[in-house]
């Protein structure tokens, strides 16, 4: 059982890769099964469990739990919703030698075992399921879900009325629905049990980056040189340029950045931002965060784009068709607002809207919020294990365009600048703990280095 990493499959991927790993279907319900009993044993602590168990191969594993579990001495129950429907399901249940009650009038338990629906949901919970699952749900000390808490879309991470677990123990591999709003939260905490199916996707879970220290040969200039472009309001401008410095940038120039700078930030005035950026040392240009919307902010975006230095645009420089397949490694940072004025609402989940999105423009995306997803062109996608809340505050994501702008600087390729930028950002949230505002992120970026 490990914290949640690794690839992301969707429901039709880890249907195939069960099939491709040539294991039988019936050992890999065992291990899921076992993996499911030993999360009970460790988290339940003895404590009487009832495990809820559905029609399908996801109820089959709440069977196989409950025989183990009895088997190791818990006190264990099986309510379910119907009789099974798949034949492993049938097989598993015959294995089991106790009573089998009705969901409707199951009595509650200090653990609840979630084993209704995994990946085969395909539609809302009828309230006849719904309605005993948060009824238990509510009375219980603990609630586990096996592959999914029941009521969630796979693939997009909907919420078809699905009751909050607080562990969620995902067969294989994760699925989008761990990751991805409302259903993230109703999963609790999640952990992956391996259960010996290879997985491959491209879209995979946001990973500790690899951040070299600086070594003998380094100097200002190799640790990368940020341009960071101010506007109307100075302060965003000055937490970006802060955070690129604090988070490795060897030498950070503030172009119309006012205001509370460190020292080490070199000032200049608007006027110098063309030659600038003709500077063949300048390894990342920052625009956007507080620039304004004035003809002259807009010139100044269309310089930056125009130039062959890599870029992070974020704030008001995003705005539709801003980019078109450039040439320089290229990162947007929208929140849900930005996305939506830059690509519309589009179809599909999140994760869909961002990759169609990279795809359109020819740069990697970072769609941020509660559920940030990181989209390169060609569909390789990220998914960030939710952040503190308390990054919900102005100015944090300013903080993050300058982190990128370091990344990029440091000489990452643009999908990999984007989740070092992320993983560093929600990490340095992590650290500034409660009641954080942007500026304690920038205090915090070095220990996170
Ligand atoms: N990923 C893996 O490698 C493994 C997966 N296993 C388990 O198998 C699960 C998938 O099994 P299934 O494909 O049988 O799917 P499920 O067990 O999720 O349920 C499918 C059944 O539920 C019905 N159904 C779907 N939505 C419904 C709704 N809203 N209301 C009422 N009924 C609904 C379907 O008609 C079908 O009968 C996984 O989530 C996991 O728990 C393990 O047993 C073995 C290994
Ligand atoms: N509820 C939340 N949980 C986790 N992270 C959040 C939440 N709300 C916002 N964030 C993060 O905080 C940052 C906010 O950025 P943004 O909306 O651009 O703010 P600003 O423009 O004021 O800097 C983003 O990195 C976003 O992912
Ligand atoms: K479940």
């Amino acid at each position: 059982m490990i914290p949640v990493s690794g690839c992301v499959l969707t429901a039709a991927q880890m249907h195939d890769a069960e099939i491709a790993s040539g294991i039988s279907l019936q050992k890999l319900m065992d291990r899921a099964g076992c993996a499911l009993a030993e999360a009970v044993w460790r988290f339940g602590s003895g404590r009487p469990a009832l495990i809820l168990c559905g029609p399908g191969n996801n109820g089959g594993d709440g069977y196989i739990a409950a025989r183990l579990l009895a088997a190791w001495g818990v006190d264990v129950s099986i309510a379910a919703s119907g009789f099974p429907k798949t034949e492993l399901a049938v097989a598993a249940r015959a294995a089991w030698d106790g009573l089998v009650g009705n969901l409707a009038n199951a009595q509650s338990s200090p653990v609840l075992v979630d084993a209704l629906f995994g990946t085969g949901l395909t539609r809302e919970l009828p309230a006849e399921i719904a309605k005993p699952l948060h009824r238990l749900a509510n009375a219980a000390e603990i609630v586990i879900a096996a592959d999914l808490p029941s009521g969630v879309g796979t693939d997009d991470g909907r919420d078809y009325g699905a009751a909050r677990a607080d562990i969620t123990l995902a067969f294989a591999a994760a699925k989008p629905a761990h990751l991805l709003q409302p259903a993230a939260s109703l999963c609790g905490k999640v952990r992956i049990a391996h259960i010996g199916v290879e997985c491959v996707a491209n879209v995979s879970v946001l990973a500790r980056p690899h951040l070299a220290q600086p070594g003998p040969t380094d100097h200002k200039y190799t640790r990368g040189m940020v341009i960071v472009v101010g506007g109307t309001m100075p302060g965003a401008a000055a937490l970006s340029a802060t955070a690129a410095a604090r988070s490795g940038a060897g030498y950070v120039v503030g172009i119309g950045v006012t205001g509370d700078l460190p020292h080490a930030i070199v000032r200049r005035d608007h006027d110098e931002l063309a030659n600038t950026l003709d500077d063949p040392r300048v390894r990342a240009v920052v625009i956007g965060p507080g620039l304004g919307r004035s003809d002259r902010a807009r010139e100044m975006v269309d310089l930056a784009i125009a130039s062959p230095c890599p870029l992070v645009l974020d704030g008001d420089a995003l705005a539709p068709n801003v980019v078109n397949d450039r040439p320089a490694p290229t990162i947007l940072t929208p929140h849900a607002g930005e996305f939506t004025r830059m690509f519309g609402d589009g179809d599909g989940s999140k994760l869909d809207r961002t990759r169609a999105a990279a795809d359109h423009c020819g740069a990697t995306i970072i769609f941020k919020g509660a559920d940030t997803v990181i989209a390169s062109p060609g569909g390789r996608a990220t998914l960030c294990p939710p952040a503190s809340a308390w990054l919900s505050t102005a100015g944090t994501g300013d903080v993050l365009a300058g982190i990128a702008g370091a990344m990029l600087a440091r000489g990452f390729a643009p999908h990999d600048a984007a989740c070092a930028a992320v993983w560093l950002h929600s990490e340095a949230a992590r650290l500034a703990g409660s009641g954080m505002i942007a500026d304690d992120l920038l205090t915090q970026l070095p220990r996170c280095l």
